[in-house]
């Protein structure tokens, strides 16, 4: 009976412990309410939030897309709980982004380009103002907008055995400057001029050895790594931060903002170019048909 009595105990202090740790789990992990292409945890712990883009098959960059991430990231902006943030892809081993959509950029209406190209403003205005530490957990490939989207991040954590960077020219377009600036901030003038005008898509430990990405890791190791680092940047005095952040990015994202207008004329004026149309008819199809 006694032993009874004993076993019965544990098993009552067994579950009153479990449901415990269950309430505290629930308490520290907090799902945003998020559409299901840009899913955001945030742990209430630390206040960071892991923002996983969802979008099948390779988080191609369309108008839906980027707004969700827009949307985010001035939530997580203005959220004051959140101290900093991991930017991430739920295809882990395969794809980070696919980059801008191509099929938004194929046979479109001028209207339907200077919309598309003002989302594409807004959101690497978001990305790149963004006034708290941003890590990007590369899991997987990350060219040409996929690559700008990580480098508007302070940190870059890549997985072994992929490919990025900005690659545009190979397809018969050009990086916009906001994008080539990004580029020469991390890896500087010479690099950055090699990688543009050659389109050259760098393997992770090529993109380590320039400083593209700051650390290649095992794909298992991606987000620990990035969480860890995250963790030592949010010590850093945050006033002291964002206003460093701020000052060292404010040229180029002034530059946009002052003219965006004549950055969206330039952009539809360049893609309705028969030649650039031609050239990214012929990319599409290729990628169609790499399949078979
Ligand atoms: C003088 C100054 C001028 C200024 C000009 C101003 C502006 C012009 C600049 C515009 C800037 C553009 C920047 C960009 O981001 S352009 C985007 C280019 N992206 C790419 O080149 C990437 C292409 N994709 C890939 O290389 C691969 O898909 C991959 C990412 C390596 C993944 O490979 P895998 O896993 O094998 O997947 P699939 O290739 O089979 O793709 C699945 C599926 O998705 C379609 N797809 C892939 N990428 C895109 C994309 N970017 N947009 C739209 N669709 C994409 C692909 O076709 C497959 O479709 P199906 O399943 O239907 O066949």
């Amino acid at each position: 009976i006694q032993a009874l009595q004993i076993s019965e105990n544990k098993i009552i202090k067994t579950k009153m412990l479990s449901r415990a740790c269950f309430r505290q789990f629930s308490a520290s992990i907090r799902r945003m309410s998020s559409t299901n292409i840009v899913e955001t945890n945030i742990d209430s712990g630390t206040g960071f939030a892991t923002v996983t883009l969802s979008q099948p098959p390779v988080n191609s960059l369309d108008k839906n897309l980027l707004t969700a991430i827009t949307d985010r990231f001035k939530k997580l902006s203005d959220d004051s709980s959140v101290t900093g943030a991991i930017l991430t892809s739920k295809f882990d081993g395969k794809v980070f982004s696919a980059g801008l959509n191509i099929v938004d950029m194929f046979q479109k209406s001028d209207d339907h380009l200077g919309e598309f190209w003002g989302m594409v403003q807004e959101w690497y205005l978001t990305i790149q103002g963004f006034p708290k530490p941003l890590v990007s957990a590369i899991n997987g490939h990350a060219p040409t907008g996929g690559c700008a989207m990580a480098l508007m991040s302070d940190y870059r954590v890549m997985v072994e055995g992929k490919t990025i960077g900005l690659n545009e020219t190979l397809l018969g377009i050009v990086a916009p400057f906001f994008f080539a600036d990004l580029m020469i901030a991390a890896v500087g003038r010479r690099h950055a001029e090699f990688a543009l005008n050659n389109g050259y898509l760098y393997t992770s430990d090529e993109a380590l050895k320039i400083g593209l990405v700051d650390e290649v890791v095992n794909l298992d190791q991606v987000v620990p790594t990035a969480l860890k680092i995250l963790t030592k940047m949010t010590k850093t005095p945050q006033p002291a931060y964002q206003v460093c952040k701020n000052f060292l990015r404010k040229e180029t994202m002034d530059t946009l903002r002052n003219d965006r207008a004549g950055d969206i004329a330039h952009f539809v004026g360049f893609v309705q170019q028969p030649n650039v149309q031609k050239a990214i008819g012929g990319y599409l199809q290729a990628l169609k048909q790499r399949k078979k």
